[in-house]
């Protein structure tokens, strides 16, 4: 059984994975953190992660970039490996992330379904093919429209898988109303929209002449998030200091 903390658990992801844990025997949130602490929760819920007392082999976090530094702190303290799952930090922040791993497990992923992180390896290849034959590539993701941060975490991991496979030469441009003037062959464009409920859509496109091919996922409900975060909790349990992904979670 993993015992898990769930930080940010009144959120939209903090409340699907409090009820898909209902029907997980393997795994319990035995407290909850939340800075909006006016609801019923069916564990103990504190509004810092400093006041929370409770025994746990895991945190699992989806709360807010300004939240991450102090919970990084507090689970070094503590010895306590964690799911990181919260997008949007800064360069910074994912430094600290970095050295907070020499001390402590940490699996940082900005996505944690099985579609997408199959896709990241997917379009590695794709890259390695269709960029030296001078294909461009523009990424464009949609969200609903409650969300903090663009373009989103996994758009961004997206960008870095290809730009990786192509040896980092690649640069990222996210806004051509400024400049007038054509792409460059080794430019990643990257897109956001932002409206309603859309729960999350990533769409790659190379395009070559005469023809173009598109990688799209589309998550139709939290639960692909939520069922891959308690996955990597359970795997996180006990696990030596280190940075992890969820390739490690995933056998392909
Ligand atoms: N890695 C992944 O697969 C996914 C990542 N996310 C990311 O997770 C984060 C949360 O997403 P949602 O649940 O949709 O957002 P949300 O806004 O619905 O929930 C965030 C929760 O965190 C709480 N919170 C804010 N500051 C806090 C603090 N200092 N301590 C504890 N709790 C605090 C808020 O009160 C709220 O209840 C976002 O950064 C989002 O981009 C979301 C879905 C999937
Ligand atoms: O905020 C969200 O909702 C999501 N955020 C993650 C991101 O920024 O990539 C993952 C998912 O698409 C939903």
């Amino acid at each position: 059984m993993v015992k898990i903390i769930m930080h940010g658990c009144n959120g939209k992801m903090g409340r699907m994975i409090t009820e898909i844990i209902k029907e997980d025997e393997y795994a319990a949130i035995v407290a909850g953190v939340d800075t909006y602490t006016e609801t019923a929760n069916e564990y103990p819920v504190f509004d810092h992660i400093r006041s929370c007392d409770i025994e746990a082999d895991v945190v699992i976090d989806f709360s807010n970039a300004k939240a991450v530094d102090e919970l990084l702190d507090f689970c070094v303290e503590k010895n306590l490996p964690v799911v990181l799952c919260t997008t949007g930090l800064s360069e910074e922040q994912s430094e600290k992330v970095q050295k907070v791993s020499e001390k402590i497990a940490v699996l940082k992923s900005a996505n944690m379904s099985m579609g997408i992180n199959l896709l990241l390896k997917l379009l590695k290849e794709a890259a390695q093919v269709l960029s030296p034959a001078g294909y461009d590539i523009e990424l464009v993701e949609k969200h609903h429209n409650q969300k903090l941060d663009a373009p989103s975490g996994t758009a961004l991991a997206m960008a870095d898988a290809i730009n990786e496979a192509l040896d980092n030469t690649c640069t990222y441009v996210y806004d051509r109303s400024q400049v007038r003037k054509k792409r460059e062959k080794k430019e990643i464009g990257i897109s956001a929209v932002r409206a309603g409920t859309i729960v999350g859509e990533h769409e790659v496109l190379f395009a070559g002449t005469d023809e173009v091919i598109e990688f799209k996922h589309t998550a139709y409900s939290r639960s692909v998030f939520a069922k891959g975060a308690v996955e990597a909790a359970k795997y996180l349990k006990g696990k030596n200091s280190g940075m992890y992904d969820m390739g490690d979670v995933i056998e392909f």
